[in-house]
């Protein structure tokens, strides 16, 4: 079959899919009728919309356009059939043993920030080596992304997620019985070649697997786990956080639970019925589609697959990344998956997350404890609204989703930015400045205000409250063991700090916290539902099944390389521009996100997997002039032979 002829085909079934939606829509909200008769006019427009939508594609051939009074037979049969097809428990039984992935992702993404707090006290860590530990994971999972592309085509889905849960299994193990830091890092290592091959596998399994109408949904549960996994390890954190000793062995030992419940799972999951049938396994594929398909037809998904697999087979020869370059539907959307995932991480969602407890702090929480407790609220907040966008993807489509997540999530980062702004303008100043009892001559009593003396690492701010109002305040070195003391003076240790005498490192008492607090819960409302979850979802349905794979690994090992630039940088940022000036950078990072996202990508929703190449066939960035696309309606049917059938996978039948 040519590609454009298929791309015609591709056309006729997700017509129907659209079909099979109005279908749902109309049977939950009553019996009205679903397939309107033709009027001359919308033929003729539908007619010219389906040939702008397949521009060198043959005219439609077969048999005639049914007259309207055929439509009601038809219309009770389908509705006949479509109401005997469910999707199966196992769907979402397999979706959730996937989205386990994601739960690690997040948990040991997230639990290292609390068990840093103890490692580094037990362990007397040096700022390098803090710095190790909780980099290297990222620096191993973009690497190990990268690698999981290749592994991916050649064992299968299944495999690599077998693969991945063992390494979080080891890595787990590893970490909660390491002696010293070497094994610690060599433990963290691990835990990142997990991460890696997960973070890019399972959206790719889970999308392979569903059905087209649940693809988005599902996929996008599994960012709901990554979430999840992150307010796991904010509660984690703050219990184990009580234990004097070794608190950090719970916390990131027990990872290894899910691991090993995953891995159990996967030992009884089947492999995806694409990759199957990409390796000749035709009967096994054959046996995992109508496995996941329950009663339904799987014939017009098999010969789908299995037609557009042929098609590619002749694609030419040279490594996969050589011919996605080289063709130009793939090399678009390796742009589009790419620049989706870079954007998500420029938008800095981790320095946010990261900050979270240091913003509370600034809005008068003093209390460490406590702060740890309410920077759960964020991770909870990312959680609750992550949920809503899996609500949202089949509702609202991913590209509105992603724009309007987008344009929220620049507002608030300048909100942030803005907060910080006024915090910085109305800097408590010095009024104190004690003797050095060592006479060394510190950068840090040259300050005169708050703000630069924050700002320099090696400072604190020690002040004393009464009320609302400053009485004496310093800035005085930081103790190089803990920043949680200052080396010398009225800070040193909290038996001294009595008295309404506080230690503010890295923030500065202000009456501005409201505005950064409010900044920070709508920065999380904004990004948890659309460009928190998108950029995995987008890229698990954009590539051809030839490309799949390494189009992850390609979108993965983007996201966290992106994802360490901006961690690592963020201080050495807020040291040269402030907070504020690194906040309106992510927000002007975030418009250029929006207008890649508005120029550059089409609307996926409720197509299949076979036909979504098709969409990256016009020039790239000419998605915004083609908004309607999704509005495209078709209004009239045509039957081939005799099968009536509505559903998904027999799409093909209708136009
Ligand atoms: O999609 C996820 C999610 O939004 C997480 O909260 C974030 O920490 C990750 O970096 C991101 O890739």
């Amino acid at each position: 079959m040519s590609r454009k002829q298929s791309d015609h085909d591709y056309n006729l079934r997700s017509m129907s899919n659209r079909m099979g939606e109005r279908w749902r829509k109309v049977s939950d909200g009553g019996e009205r009728s679903l397939i309107k008769a033709p009027s001359s006019a919308s033929l003729s427009s539908q007619g010219a919309s389906s040939a702008a939508a397949t521009p060198a594609g043959p005219p439609p051939a077969g048999p005639p356009v049914l007259p309207p009074s055929s439509t009601g037979d038809l219309e009770r049969a389908a509705r006949k059939q479509f109401t005997q097809d469910v999707t199966p428990g196992f769907v979402y039984l397999l979706a959730a043993f996937s989205a386990l992935g994601g739960f690690m992702f997040g948990y040991d993404t997230g639990v290292i920030s609390g068990a840093m707090l103890l490692l580094k006290r037990e362990m007397e860590l040096s700022a390098l080596w803090q710095e190790l530990l909780i980099s290297s994971t990222v620096a191993a999972a973009a690497l190990s992304a990268l690698l999981g592309g290749f592994l991916n085509g050649l064992f299968g889905r299944r495999v690599c997620i077998l693969l991945a849960s063992f390494f979080f299994a080891v890595g787990g193990i590893v970490l909660s019985t390491a002696p010293g830091k070497e094994v610690l890092l060599a433990g963290r290592l691990i835990v990142g070649v997990g991460l890696g091959i997960a973070s890019m596998t399972v959206p790719v399994y889970i999308a392979e697997a569903s059905p087209p109408h649940l693809r988005g949904q599902l996929v996008t549960v599994n960012t709901l786990f990554i979430t999840a996994g992150q307010f796991t390890a904010s509660l984690v954190d703050g219990a184990f956080s009580y234990l004097q000793r070794d608190g950090w062995r719970y916390m990131l030992g027990l990872s290894v639970l899910p691991a090993m419940i995953q891995f159990l799972g996967f030992l009884f999951l089947p492999e995806s019925p694409r990759w199957l049938i990409q390796r000749g396994l035709t009967q096994k594929a054959r046996r995992v589609l109508s496995q996941i398909r329950g009663n339904q037809n799987i014939d017009e998904e098999y010969d789908s697959i299995k037609n557009s697999i042929d098609e590619e087979e002749s694609g030419g020869d040279g490594p996969v990344i050589w011919r996605m370059l080289t063709y130009a539907p793939t090399r678009r959307a390796l742009l589009v998956g790419c620049g989706l995932q870079m954007f998500q991480q420029l938008s800095g969602i981790n320095t946010v997350m990261y900050y979270s407890a240091t913003i509370l702090q600034m809005s008068g929480i003093r209390d460490d404890r406590l702060a740890i407790w309410l920077a759960g609220l964020a991770t909870l907040t990312n959680f609750l609204f992550t949920l809503l966008g899996v609500w949202l993807v089949e509702r609202v489509g991913r590209r509105k989703l992603t724009l309007g997540s987008i344009i929220g999530t620049c507002l608030s980062l300048s909100l942030l930015a803005i907060g910080f702004l006024m915090s910085a303008q109305h800097s408590p100043p010095v009024t104190f400045h004690p003797l050095d009892p060592s006479m060394a001559n510190s950068t840090c009593s040259k300050y005169q205000l708050c703000e630069p003396c924050m700002l320099d690492p090696g400072c604190g701010f020690c002040y004393r409250e009464n009320v609302s109002a400053l009485l004496t305040s310093s800035c005085v070195p930081v103790n190089k063991a803990s920043t949680e003391h200052a080396a010398w003076g009225r800070c040193t240790n909290s038996s001294l700090m009595r008295d309404q005498t506080y230690w503010a490192y890295n923030y500065c008492p202000t009456s501005y916290s409201w505005l950064v607090l409010l900044g920070l819960m709508c920065y999380l409302a904004a990004f948890a539902p659309g460009m928190g979850p998108m950029p995995w979802t987008i890229n698990s349905e954009i590539y051809p099944l030839w490309a799949r794979s390494t189009g992850n690994a390609c979108a993965a090992g983007v996201n966290w390389t992106f994802n360490i630039l901006v961690s690592l940088t963020f201080l050495h940022l807020a040291q040269y521009f402030t907070y504020y000036g690194a906040f309106f950078l992510y927000s002007s990072m975030a418009l250029l996100g929006f207008f890649f996202i508005y120029g550059c990508l089409p609307e996926t929703k409720g197509r299949r997997l076979e036909e979504i190449e098709a969409l990256f066939e016009n020039q790239l960035c000419s998605c915004g002039a083609s908004d309607s696309d999704e509005a495209r309606q078709v209004e009239y049917i045509r039957v081939k032979g005799s099968n009536y059938h509505l559903s998904d996978n027999d799409a093909s039948d209708v136009d």
